[in-house]
């Protein structure tokens, strides 16, 4: 059964101070999907997640979410920030953090939280699995757990679809799959895309994976080839795959099924 698009792009280029950045980039994430975009620092790979929150000009093309414009949908996207661009000095607390996913929705004036919002709050948090930091300073936890509620942030506003730029830049190897498994639990809930440079970091839960330098490279089967991956990076898939064999999904899998 054909499930329906998420995110729509066709045809789309985008110029930044006079460099062309992507290239006639046409995608499309069903729901469901678990899709990973990889590529090699520079390919793109923010731009093309900007470009779906509707926050870059496009030189060409055309982005549908959810059958509309990007920012008539934004407050239906959770959209995760790379984990570089946060300031975790900040004096807050995990929960305090996490509820501020709700600011979006807040109605009415002065502005408050509710008890739905510390119900998507805590949610979120446990989702995470890390309802038992929620009294912590944020700027006292380790990487890997500041990473989680950044994402529980994200979740706490109730997303169609997630959208992750270099989720596990700061989760270390041994709880990397288990990390993966968290996020493809969500997909129950919500579409998944995110997008990273370390082709190490892919797992048989991902339903698509695309790759990206300036073009976008994709399969219609849900299965990395070495030509996706060296027309990405331009570079044999051995130099960059970390051991990981070049088919990273265990069996075929027939389209529109998970
Ligand atoms: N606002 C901008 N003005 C000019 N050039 C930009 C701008 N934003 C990005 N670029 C350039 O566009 C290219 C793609 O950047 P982008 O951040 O999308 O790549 P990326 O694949 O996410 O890389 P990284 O993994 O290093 O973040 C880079 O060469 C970058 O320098």
């Amino acid at each position: 059964m054909k499930r329906a698009p998420v995110i729509e792009l066709s045809g789309v280029t985008v110029d930044l101070g006079g460099k062309r950045v992507l290239e006639d980039v046409s995608l499309t994430v069903e729901e469901g999907d678990f899709y990973a975009v990889i590529g090699p620092n520079g390919g793109g790979k923010s731009t093309l997640l900007k470009t779906v929150l509707g926050l870059v000009r496009l030189a060409a093309g055309d982005v549908k979410v959810l059958g509309g414009r990007p920012q008539e949908r934004r407050h239906l996207l959770g959209y995760v920030p790379q984990y570089r661009t946060f300031d975790f000095s900040y004096p807050v607390t995990v929960g305090e953090m996490v509820l501020s996913g709700r600011l979006g929705h807040l109605q009415g004036f002065p502005r408050r939280y509710g008890r739905k919002d510390h119900e998507m709050a805590d949610e979120a948090l446990e989702l995470m699995g890390i309802a038992d930091l929620a009294g912590r300073e944020i700027s006292r936890l380790s990487g890997g757990q500041q990473q989680r509620a950044i994402i529980a942030r994200a979740l706490a506003a109730g997303p169609r679809v997630l959208i992750l730029d270099e989720p596990t830049v700061y989760i270390d190897s041994p709880t990397e799959d288990h990390f993966m498994k968290t996020l493809d639990t969500l997909r129950e809930q919500m579409t998944i895309v995110f997008v990273t440079h370390d082709i190490g970091v892919l797992s048989s839960r991902v339903t698509k994976v695309a790759c990206l330098n300036r073009r976008l490279y994709t399969h219609e089967s849900p299965e990395l080839t070495s030509d996706m991956i060296e027309a990405a990076y331009g570079c044999p898939v051995d130099l960059i795959a970390h051991g990981v064999p070049h088919r990273v999904f265990p069996e075929h899998r027939q389209e529109g099924r998970r």
